[in-house]
């Protein structure tokens, strides 16, 4: 087992509306990174407004921080989050079958997803005051398909995928060391390492997809990931840089 990383600090909540409303709280008053872990969540969010399930048994976890640069290099912590989780998931389980990453913010287990990632931050004049990285993983509980979008991909649970029963506090220790690691990695050499590290685990590259957005739907061949975290697409027009969408596969 991984030890808590230096330098991290961590707030272990039973009950709160959602762990990045408090990340949101503290960071006023933080001096450090603080992970911020609650039981329950009574009003969890996910990305674009939808709700987010949070069973207990299950992770909610933030990660608040004051990174230097500019917002849109502070939002390449995405990736960093999404690579620290599938390292968390290997050494909570033992194994990397059926784990991948799909673009911008999730990890699928043998297709489906596993867990989630929503970034928010703060801003001021000369960059981001805060950011909050809330991650949710379905350790115990996947939410029932029905309560789901249509077309969304179909949620599984580490234990009904791999019969490993986690509790959220093993796993967030595995996820703190991870993320260490890679925002390390980040602040030293940049997003690079990080993107091609990303673009080994993506789920679907090479294949066809579509992005939606709420305006418009792009499809095309999943070519790469740019240096800026845009999702790269051949079209039949050519290729399409994406900032931000939803994708379907
Ligand atoms: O839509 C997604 O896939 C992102 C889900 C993020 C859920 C987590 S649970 C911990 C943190 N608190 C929240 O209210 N949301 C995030």
């Amino acid at each position: 087992m991984s030890s808590w990383p230096a330098g991290y600090g961590l707030h272990v909540l039973d009950e709160v509306d959602s762990t990045l409303n408090e990340a949101a709280r503290i960071a006023p008053t933080m001096t450090g990174p603080v992970w911020i872990m609650a039981r329950h969540q009574t009003a969890a969010r996910g990305r674009r407004g939808r709700a987010w399930a949070n069973p207990r048994g299950n992770l909610a976890a933030t990660l608040v921080m004051r990174p230097d640069g500019a917002p849109e290099v502070a939002a390449l912590r995405s990736f960093v989050a999404a690579l620290a989780l599938y390292d968390a998931c290997i050494a909570v389980t033992g194994r990397a079958d059926g784990l991948t990453l799909k673009w911008p913010n999730d990890v699928l287990l043998n297709g489906g997803k596993l867990a989630g990632i929503l970034l928010e931050s703060a801003g001021r004049a000369d960059g981001v005051a805060h950011l909050t990285i809330g991650i949710g993983v379905n350790l115990a509980q996947a939410p029932e398909a029905s309560t789901l979008e249509p077309g969304a991909v179909r949620p599984v649970s580490l234990l009904s995928e791999t019969g490993a029963q986690v509790a959220p506090d093993d796993f967030l220790i595995e996820l703190a060391a991870a993320f260490a690691g890679y925002e390390t990695q980040f602040a030293t050499y940049g997003f690079a390492p990080i993107r091609r590290a990303w673009l080994d685990r993506a789920a679907r590259l090479g294949q066809p997809i579509v992005a939606r957005t709420a305006t418009s739907e792009t499809a095309g061949t999943f070519e790469t990931v740019d240096e800026r975290g845009n999702l790269v697409l051949l079209t039949a027009k050519g290729r399409v840089n994406i900032p931000a969408a939803d994708v379907y596969f």
